[in-house]
């Protein structure tokens, strides 16, 4: 290749090192870009002869030629991209990024990416999807590992950028991972996923109608599904839906699984309907009413309250949000930060809201006691330099007192312990009633959302909470009734048949009987009520609102069971069972509840008696009445034991009582004896002869300090074992029979309902 203009130049730099008549490059343009070049160039020819300098002007011309057209090209690419692109980001905390990924993953044009990233079947449902091996050999022990590994792993796009065709536009798929502040105060480097959506065209809206095919695709996979949602890890909840993780999906569960009263079924299913209405949202800002729901469901453990919320959270379509009050990193600014961050529509479950410990916060006494005793303190100064010959039995006494009290707090906040409470209550429990409330109804509190509420104790929950507005509805939920055993029996053997009722369009496909019987006739319309009748309509000051599920007779047979069931039909219907060996199990369901006494088992007791058979109805109605016996010894001998654990409890308590009041005697008598003393001290002594009269070993004498000790270690082991008895949940206040308290002296050590304020105040008294 010939440069003629390159060899003139060649010509005017008069460095030339080259062989005259070959084109190339100056050499001081060569030098520029490769240092040292003329002296290396000149080297080899000379030595070698060599001429590199074509070599290295065609090399220096091709990159500056390649490194400016691609220059050129992005600069060109930018700007089409810029005025002839159009973008959506996603990021991975949404629910669309899920969907976006699980439907990359089937496209056949991201398929074929070379750069994938991998997700085994452990971490997808689809591990749910596979059926059983039917040809497996009765007997055979089934291996998840083999059988999970059967499900192929799920390839989708990695990080970087792809190209796909969809309905006749191109797109550009770009999955980034970038670093971003996270964590407390944010101080935490975490990684977050986005996939920027790129389409040719200046319009979103194939990426719109892109986003809504994967949804659509992703609804119609899981329309029988239940996302369950927990609080995220404490260094990881921001703001938003990062508050939340996903923890599960779930196959909805069936209403018609869950049995329970069907007026009481119905009508929660009638209120969350009419709830989620498009219509009672105007209703509700109408009226300038919070827009939000509340119901409490109560009873004994077992009886089927988290279910239910499951169960309706599957019939509404609508993500379950779960959150325990007790989780130890909840803080009330957690509490109210992850109520602020739901969605417009779901529902909040807040279980066992008893056992988080939420009281309204005692007035502060500690200053007030610091400062008597304070007071005291300085009064016992003046009293010390007034009565110094007090002083031995003084301390002695002030000793005890602080013994005394010490024990009676650690045993009263024992008692706090095993009566529900948390340890040190205010400071260790992050929650409170008043922050709670205001996180259920606070100002910027999401509207739209149906809080259901479980638990164990309805009558330790604080009015607050409970009142209209904040709790709409509240259900009872009993112990198994004989109409609900058969009913969990014939769901145990005939479940196949309601597995149509799995994805109900309409609340007569789940509760035929009763809507159609027209059971809230006398229900207003919505927009016809204010919110007080609304209230009062659903949810009667103090009772339930409907009657708990009706009780068979205790001698109910077979027969009268079942006639009872077709007559009054107050359970949902149950499952029409045709053939003659439905015939039988209906039969056998009769018989398996009539064995079983009502209102002992819980539904989960039963269900969990019948699981272990669950393949044999026959041996479940011939081995009850065995169970039945079995539980029922179980159950009287926990209720002895319990009542024999009271009775120690109490005895205990007296014995520390009495011993306490005995000491308490001792001391007072030992003050009264050092007072004497002094007093006869100080009349010797103006007789000029006191050194006589300490020395007098007629006068009784006593060993205070000795006493004390052994009386305090003695004491305190008392106390002590009294604490770790009611650790093991044995509650000192639930002794009606507590320490004598008619001696106003003594100090009733164990007595849980004492406060330490008193316990301090009846130390001072020993101490003054
Ligand atoms: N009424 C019921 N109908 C159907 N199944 C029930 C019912 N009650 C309990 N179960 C079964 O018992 C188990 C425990 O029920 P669940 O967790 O709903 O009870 P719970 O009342 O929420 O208990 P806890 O108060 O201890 O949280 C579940 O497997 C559930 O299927």
């Amino acid at each position: 290749m010939s440069l003629p203009g390159l060899h003139h130049l060649q010509h005017i730099s008069g460095n030339d090192t080259t062989i005259p008549g070959i084109a190339h490059l100056p050499t001081s343009i060569l030098d520029a870009f490769i240092p040292g070049y003329s002296f290396i160039s000149k080297y080899l020819l000379d030595v070698f002869g060599f001429d590199i300098s074509i070599i290295v002007s065609v090399l220096v011309l091709g990159f500056a030629c390649t490194t400016g057209v691609h220059y050129i090209y992005r600069h060109l690419w930018a700007s089409f991209l810029t005025h002839f692109t159009a973008s959506v980001v996603i990021d991975a905390y949404d629910i669309i990024y899920d969907n976006l990924l699980s439907w990359a993953a089937e496209q056949e044009d991201l398929k074929r990416v070379r750069s994938l990233k991998v997700q085994s079947a452990d971490y997808t449902d689809d591990v749910d999807d596979l059926k059983g091996d039917e040809n497996a050999a009765a007997g055979a022990i089934f291996n998840f590992n083999s059988w999970a590994a059967k499900v192929p792993p799920r390839y989708e796009p990695d990080t970087g950028y792809h190209w796909f065709r969809h309905k006749g536009h191109w797109f550009k798929f770009s999955r980034e991972s970038n670093k971003v502040q996270g964590g407390w105060m944010g101080m935490m480097i975490q990684d977050q996923e986005t996939v920027r959506l790129t389409v040719l065209g200046r319009s979103t809206k194939p990426i719109k109608d892109l986003i809504l095919d994967t949804r659509d695709r992703n609804l119609s996979k899981q329309i029988a599904k239940t996302t369950v949602r927990r609080p995220s890890p404490k260094e990881q909840r921001g703001r938003g839906r990062q508050a939340w993780n996903k923890v599960a999906v779930r196959p909805s569960r069936p209403m018609g699984t869950v049995v329970l009263d069907s007026k009481q079924k119905a009508a929660v299913l009638r209120d969350i309907n009419d709830f989620l209405d498009p219509a009672t949202t105007r209703w509700y800002s109408n009226r300038g009413i919070p827009y939000r729901r509340g119901i409490l469901l109560y009873g004994p453990p077992g009886t089927g309250k988290t279910s239910l919320s499951f169960a309706l959270a599957g019939v509404f379509g609508l993500d379950i949000y779960c959150m325990s009050l007790s989780e130890k990193t909840l803080s009330e600014e957690d509490l109210i930060l992850l109520f602020n961050s739901l969605p417009k529509r779901c529902i909040v479950l807040l279980e066992d809201i008893d056992s988080a410990g939420i009281v309204r916060k005692k007035p502060d006494t500690t200053k007030e006691e610091e400062k008597r005793s304070k007071g005291e303190a300085e009064d016992k100064k003046e009293d010390a330099k007034n009565e110094k010959k007090d002083e031995s039995a003084e301390t002695t006494a002030a000793m005890i007192a602080k013994e005394v009290a010490k024990a009676v707090k650690s045993a009263n906040e024992s008692n706090d312990r095993s009566a529900g409470g948390r340890p040190g209550s205010s400071n260790d429990m992050g929650i409170t009633m008043s922050g709670l409330l205001n996180a259920i109804d606070g100002v910027a509190s999401q509207e739209g959302r149906v809080l259901i509420m479980t638990t164990n104790y309805p009558e330790k929950l604080d009015d607050a909470l409970m009142r209209p507005g904040r709790v709409d509805m509240k259900i009872e939920f009993t112990l198994a009734s004989r109409i609900q055993m058969r009913e969990l029996f014939l769901r145990m053997y005939c479940v196949d048949s309601r597995e149509a009722a799995r994805t109900p369009a309409n609340l007569k496909q789940i509760m035929p009987d009763i809507l159609e019987a027209n059971a809230f006739a006398d229900r207003p319309a919505i927009s016809e009520k204010s919110n007080n009748e609304k209230h009062n309509t659903l949810v009667p000051s103090t009772r339930p609102l409907l009657a708990t599920p009706p009780r068979m007779p205790t001698t109910a047979t077979p027969a009268r069971l079942r006639s009872a069931n077709k007559a009054s039909s107050p359970l949902e219907s149950a499952p029409s069972l045709q053939s003659e060996q439905s015939l039988k199990i209906e039969k056998m369901a009769d018989e398996f509840a009539a064995s079983l006494p009502e209102a002992t088992f819980s539904p989960a007791e039963v269900q969990g008696y019948l699981i272990t058979r669950k393949k044999d109805p026959s041996s479940a109605v011939a081995e009850v009445a065995a169970w039945r016996d079995a539980e029922l010894a179980k159950k009287n001998a926990k209720k002895e034991a319990q009542r024999e654990a009271q009775k120690d409890e109490t005895k205990q308590d007296k014995e520390v009582a009495s011993e306490i009041s005995s000491r308490n005697e001792l001391v007072k008598i030992e003050k009264e004896d050092a007072n004497e003393e002094g007093r006869g001290g100080e009349k010797l002594a103006d007789n000029g002869d006191s050194e006589d009269v300490g020395d007098d070993s007629s006068r009784p004498k006593t060993s205070i300090p000795a006493t004390a000790e052994s009386g305090c270690g003695a004491l305190l082991g008392n106390v002590e074992g009294v604490r770790e008895d009611s650790d093991d949940g044995k509650s000192g206040s639930e002794d009606g029979d507590s320490a004598d308290s008619g001696d106003t002296d003594s100090v009733a050590g164990s007595e849980a309902s004492q406060s330490s304020v008193e316990s301090d105040e009846r130390g001072d008294e020993y101490g003054g």
